[in-house]
């Protein structure tokens, strides 16, 4: 069996280069900006009030001054600027020329058109110009859009972008046993719940979901739904992925020409994990039981959606401290879901007692997974170890 790293690699060699298109930005958020934002104008464009109250000279302090005019957000003030006189401003406004500060008005005295300033500290309170960005800075891709780049975005007067194309991703999830949510199971039937996880998750990375209807336990279903996802960059198939007389996933996969990257890695949950290509799509085969599946999806398969898009892959470990021993690893590389509590520096990492791959209730508890190497020998609470944020 290969090693998760190893299968990593494999799976994100799967990824072929990300397909551009453009879109406004009101429909950009979290989509993978793939070419440069480049600013078309400065900002702030001019030197700008940061306070309303009264545009001066410093050297003409403590007054008293004139008022001669008056600039607004939107309406500057076209006229002179001569010795001693000062021009009533409002935030965002130019400041004239002339003027060297601006001072917020709960600190001015005004009688008529006379100004004075008793003590007017040592803030000039005015934003320079560009002091944000210059026309032609450029905003660097890849990145997923996050609602303040989308606000640089619109500062720099750049209205489309160019995003990857969303991956469409097939998720097929099969089994007898398998009903809808909201049906009445029959016995011996269950709820599906794997189908509406993964299909989320590969929309938390920024895929386009289809969920394909539940294949039955036959070559024939399977190979019927292999065919409904024709035209999608990834085939998720859920289940059926082991070696009981049911596990078809191999077989009707190589039947169809999969050109396998690895079958069954060193891990757990996730044993049974299937990757390859069939024609132009990439192919995962995640395990059956819902918390090896999501597992899988969340270190498989969103690294893969991310490279697809042409982003960083991630997810990166991060590093917390134990709270209580742990006995000797097996020869997979554990990923226990746990939770996390706030620590004195790093966060504290708790384990959970029961890490059944079929308790979806653990995991809706879980915030993380807490990484343990293959052959990782007995720990102590207090140690340092890795784990990933869910
Ligand atoms: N003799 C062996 N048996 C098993 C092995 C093994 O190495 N030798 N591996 C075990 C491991 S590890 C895993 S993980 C599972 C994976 O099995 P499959 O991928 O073949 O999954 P299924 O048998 O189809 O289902 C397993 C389990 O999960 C439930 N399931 C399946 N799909 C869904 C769904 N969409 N929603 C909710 N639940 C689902 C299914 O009912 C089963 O209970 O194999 C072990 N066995
Ligand atoms: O992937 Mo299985 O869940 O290791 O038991």
């Amino acid at each position: 069996m290969i090693s998760v790293e190893e299968a990593r690699s494999r799976v994100l060699a799967l990824a072929r280069a990300p397909e551009p298109e453009q879109v406004a930005l009101d429909q950009a958020l979290g989509r993978a900006m793939i070419a440069p934002g480049v600013a078309r104008l400065t900002q702030p464009p001019f030197d700008a009030a940061a306070m309303d109250g009264y545009a001066l000279r410093s050297a003409e302090l403590p007054g008293p001054l004139a008022v001669i005019g008056t600039a607004a957000a939107g309406v500057p003030y076209e006229g002179e600027t001569p010795p001693g006189s000062a021009i009533r401003i409002f935030t965002g406004a130019p400041v004239p020329a002339g003027y060297d500060r601006v001072v917020m008005q709960e600190i001015v005295t005004r009688d008529g058109d006379r100004i004075g300033i008793a003590d007017v500290g040592s803030n000039l309170n005015i934003r320079r110009k560009g002091n944000d960005f210059a026309e032609g800075s450029t905003f660097q891709p890849p990145r997923p859009l996050r609602p303040a780049d989308l606000a640089l975005l619109a500062a720099m007067n750049v209205p489309r972008l160019t995003v990857a194309r969303r991956p469409r991703v097939a998720v097929l999830a099969g089994g007898d046993e398998l009903v809808r949510p909201g049906s009445d199971p029959a016995p011996g039937q269950i709820i599906s719940s794997n189908d509406i996880a993964i299909a989320a998750l590969a929309r938390e990375a920024g895929a386009e979901p289809v969920v394909l209807p539940l294949a039955r336990d036959t070559e024939e279903s399977l190979r019927d739904r292999f065919a409904e996802a024709e035209g999608c960059d990834l085939i998720v198939t859920i289940g059926g992925a082991s070696v009981g007389d049911h596990d078809l996933i191999a077989k009707v996969s190589a039947e169809l020409g999969m050109e396998r990257a690895f079958y069954k890695l060193a891990m757990r949950p996730g044993k049974p994990l299937m990757a390859g290509r069939i024609g132009t799509a990439a192919m995962l085969g995640l395990p059956g039981n819902p918390v090896s599946a999501a597992v899988c999806a969340k270190l498989f398969m969103q690294p893969l959606i991310r490279a697809m898009q042409g982003l960083p892959p991630g997810p990166d470990p991060l590093q917390a401290v134990l709270t209580r021993d742990l006995p000797p690893e097996g020869d997979r590389q554990h990923y226990l879901r746990a939770r996390l509590v706030p620590g004195d520096g790093l966060p504290e990492i708790e384990p959970f007692p029961d890490q059944d791959s079929a308790r979806l209730w653990v995991l809706a508890e879980a915030d993380s997974l807490l990484i343990r190497p293959a052959g990782d020998p007995a720990r102590k609470a207090g140690e340092r170890m890795s784990y990933l944020p869910l």
